[in-house]
Formats: structure tokens, C-alpha cells, sequence
């Protein structure tokens, strides 16, 4: 059945007075440079290399490519074709968000060769101390726990997961409320899946900790019971978004669940382990990860490398937006329309942590329209969908 592409709604951007994007870049970016300097020592020109992201990004100042000698110069001087010199509050919300996050790292001497903190990820030390905290572990617990069929269970552990954004919880307000669902594939999860078992499934992963553990667990799950052959778990390949997984968060929640003490997540662990030694489980990663694009927008390699997975499941609210491109949609249009330039099946789990909706019934809409003016953002709500 030929699937017709919607025509395109209005981009989502951060100039629109008591919109979500504005309160991210007025209310939470604030907060976040004053955590990122609070944790780190950084030094007088890194402290006054953030503070003027801060007043540019906040004041609308206008947009400056990144200096000759950034590694991804070239690279960012494309992604933004058409944007430089003109004012931060003109971009697209995906656009310039994408960019503080490079700001940041440039402000931090992230990517300066020939500084001492080179390399060094600004929110480690909040990835590390959710990683060893409670939370964590009640989570390792859990595995001992585990029901006869555990699909439903480790299939929400990874979807709720996704609250665990330290960005969104620089402002979030009452997190712990009870969460709901506005779309449910789940069963055409698990029948994409059960089609064509021992394949590869691409695991697009979001954030480290609390939500990369029950990804873990669920890549485990899909190897352990043949539904998937190999699973590939793509990371971004530097810090993002604060908790944004890299190769490095990816080996430190390896190492979590291996040296834990219950039996079944120290057996998660050692699986995973062997798994990722010998090929079945690979960590990978790609520039395009970190980019201010839409996946309809993904480089001929990247797009080549993702193809033939028989499923790939995209973690979190970000990896949403860049599959549904940042937009206004009306929310009832439908979800495979949308997500068909993409190369394989793919599946979305997700909370609502920002505006960018679609595949919700006009009855679910209508209900939640009755809910108050924040539904989209506040976290409380979560979807799971599927294009097979
Ligand atoms: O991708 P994630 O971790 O689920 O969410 C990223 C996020 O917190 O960042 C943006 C605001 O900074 C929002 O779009 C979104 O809620």
C-alpha cells in the first residue's frame, strides 16, 4: 500500500513567546551551565566561554560557525547552510538546541587538541552518580524478580526509562506521577520481531544509567531468545543532550550490571559482556547522531548501514523528533506516514517530553486535550509505535 508523506506542518522553533522550546532555552539551559559549573572546576576562560553561550543563546545573538580549527567544522558549516549569521531565535528548535550542545563542548575545550581537558564529557559527573545511585540499583533488583513472561516488564522498564533524561529533570516538576500510554503497538513490537527472529535489530539508544540499564536488558532478551541474531546499540559519539549515552556510558552500565550483586543482573551482565567480545552485540556510533537534522535527512552510509535490520527501535524523546521531523503535526496523522523514509521497521518508545506528536486516535487526543496545556511535555505520558 503506498504510503502518502503528509504535507508539511509548521517547524517547531524557539521564538514563540510561553512555548515549550523557549522555557528549555530560558529556564533550562540556565540551570544546566550553572550545574555544569558547579561539578567541574573549569577554569576563568571556560567559565566565560559558557556564560557567552548562555547570553547568546538566550539573547539572540546571531549564529557563528564553528572556527577552522574544529574537527567538524566543515561538517557543522553544512548541517547549517542557510542559518549563519542570522539570530538563534530564528532556527528551528532541533537546529539550535543540537547546536548549544556543540557550543558547549566547544566552550569546555572538549574538542580543543591541545588543552588538558580534552576529551573530558561536562556531564560525567552527573552520568556517574545516577549510575552508582538507588535508583540504579532497585533497578538490578528487579531482575531477580522477574515474571515467567517478562516481555511486558522489560519492555516498560526500557519505554519508562526514558524519564530518566537529566535534562528534563532540570525543570521537571512532579515526575513521579503516575505515567500513561496515548499509543500501544506493543504487540506489533514483539510480532515485528517474532517475523523474523535471529536477525539484526538496530537499538538506537537515548539516554545512560536508568534508561541505557533496561536497554541493555532488553538487547539481552532479544539475544538470549533468538528473536534477534545480533543486536546493534548505537551511542552518540560525544557527550549530547547531558545524559546522552557514549561508548563510554555504554561500558560503565556494562560493567554496573556485571559486578552487581544479584544473580540475574551479574548473569545479564556477563552475557552482554561476552555478547559484545564476540560480535553479537556491537556498539556503534556515527557523527549523524550528534546532527541538528531529521532522520530523513541520514547520509547515504549511515542509511546503508542501518538497512536490513529486521527492527530498529528508537529510544527516547529526541530520536523521535528527528523521525518525525520537528513539526507541528497534527498529532492524528498517522505514525507510518511519517517514519516511511526511514531504511528499516521501526518502532518508537518514548515519553512525551516535548511537542512533537502524531499516531494518537482523535478519542485519546480529545481526552488528553482535557487534561491541562502540558500533556505533551510534563513526562507523564509515554507511546509506543510501530511501523512494520
Ligand atoms: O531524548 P530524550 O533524552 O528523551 O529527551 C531530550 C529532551 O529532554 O531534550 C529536549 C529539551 O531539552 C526535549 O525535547 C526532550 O524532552
Amino acid at each position: 500500500m503506498p504510503v502518502l508523506t503528509p504535507p508539511d506542518a509548521p517547524v517547531i522553533r524557539i521564538d514563540a513567546p510561553g512555548s515549550f522550546p523557549r522555557a528549555v532555552f530560558r529556564e533550562r539551559h540556565p540551570v544546566l551551565i550553572r550545574r555544569v559549573l558547579d561539578a567541574l572546576p573549569y577554569g576563568p576562560q571556560q567559565r566565560a566561554a559558557l556564560a557567552e553561550l548562555l547570553d547568546r543563546s538566550t539573547g539572540g545573538g546571531p549564529l557563528e560557525p564553528l572556527g577552522p580549527d574544529a574537527p567538524d567544522a566543515a561538517q557543522w558549516r553544512a548541517w547549517g547552510e542557510g542559518l549563519w549569521g542570522r539570530p538563534w531565535d530564528e532556527a528551528p528548535f532541533l537546529w539550535a538546541e543540537s547546536w548549544f550542545y556543540r557550543l558547549l563542548l566547544e566552550a569546555t575545550g572538549y574538542f580543543r587538541p591541545d588543552g588538558a581537558w580534552r576529551g573530558v564529557d561536562p556531564f560525567a559527573p552527573f552520568k556517574a552518580a545516577e549510575l552508582a545511585g538507588p535508583a540504579v540499583d532497585a533497578e538490578l533488583a528487579a531482575l531477580d524478580a522477574l515474571p515467567p513472561d517478562p516481555r511486558p516488564a522489560l519492555l516498560s522498564a526500557a519505554l519508562w526509562g526514558n524519564r530518566a533524561d537529566l535534562s528534563f529533570q532540570l525543570t521537571a516538576q512532579d515526575g513521579d506521577r503516575a505515567p500513561d500510554l496515548v499509543a500501544d503497538d506493543s504487540a506489533r513490537l514483539w510480532a515485528a520481531l517474532e517475523r523474523t527472529p535471529g536477525g539484526r535489530v538496530g537499538l538506537v539508544a537515548d539516554n545512560a544509567g536508568r534508561e541505557l540499564l533496561p536497554d541493555l536488558v532488553l538487547a539481552d532478551h532479544l539475544l538470549t531468545t533468538g528473536l534477534a541474531g545480533h543486536v546493534a546499540l548505537y551511542v552518540k559519539p560525544q557527550p549530547y543532550f547531558v545524559s546522552d549515552a557514549t561508548t563510554a556510558d555504554a561500558l560503565a552500565t556494562l560493567a554496573r550490571l556485571r559486578t552487581a550483586p544479584g544473580p540475574a543482573a551479574a548473569a545479564t551482565g556477563e552475557r552482554l559482556w561476552r555478547a559484545t567480545a564476540d560480535g553479537t552485540l556491537t556498539l556503534r556510533t556515527h557523527p549523524f547522531f550528534c546532527a541538528p537534522l531529521p532522520y530523513a535527512a541520514m547520509p547515504a552510509d549511515l542509511r546503508a548501514e542501518l538497512s536490513g535490520a529486521t527492527l530498529t527501535i528508537l529510544k527516547g524523546d529526541l530520536n523521535y523528533r528527528r523521525l518525525l521531523d520537528d513539526r507541528h503535526w497534527p498529532a492524528t496523522t498517522p505514525f507510518a506516514a511519517l517514519t516511511a523514509h526511514f531504511p528499516t521497521p521501526v518502532a518508537a518508545l518514548r515519553t512525551l517530553k516535548s511537542d512533537v506528536l502524531a499516531g494518537v486516535a482523535p478519542d485519546t487526543l480529545a481526552r488528553l486535550d482535557t487534561t491541562g496545556p502540558d500533556w505533551r511535555t510534563n513526562g507523564r505520558h509515554a507511546l509506543v509505535q510501530v511501523r512494520p
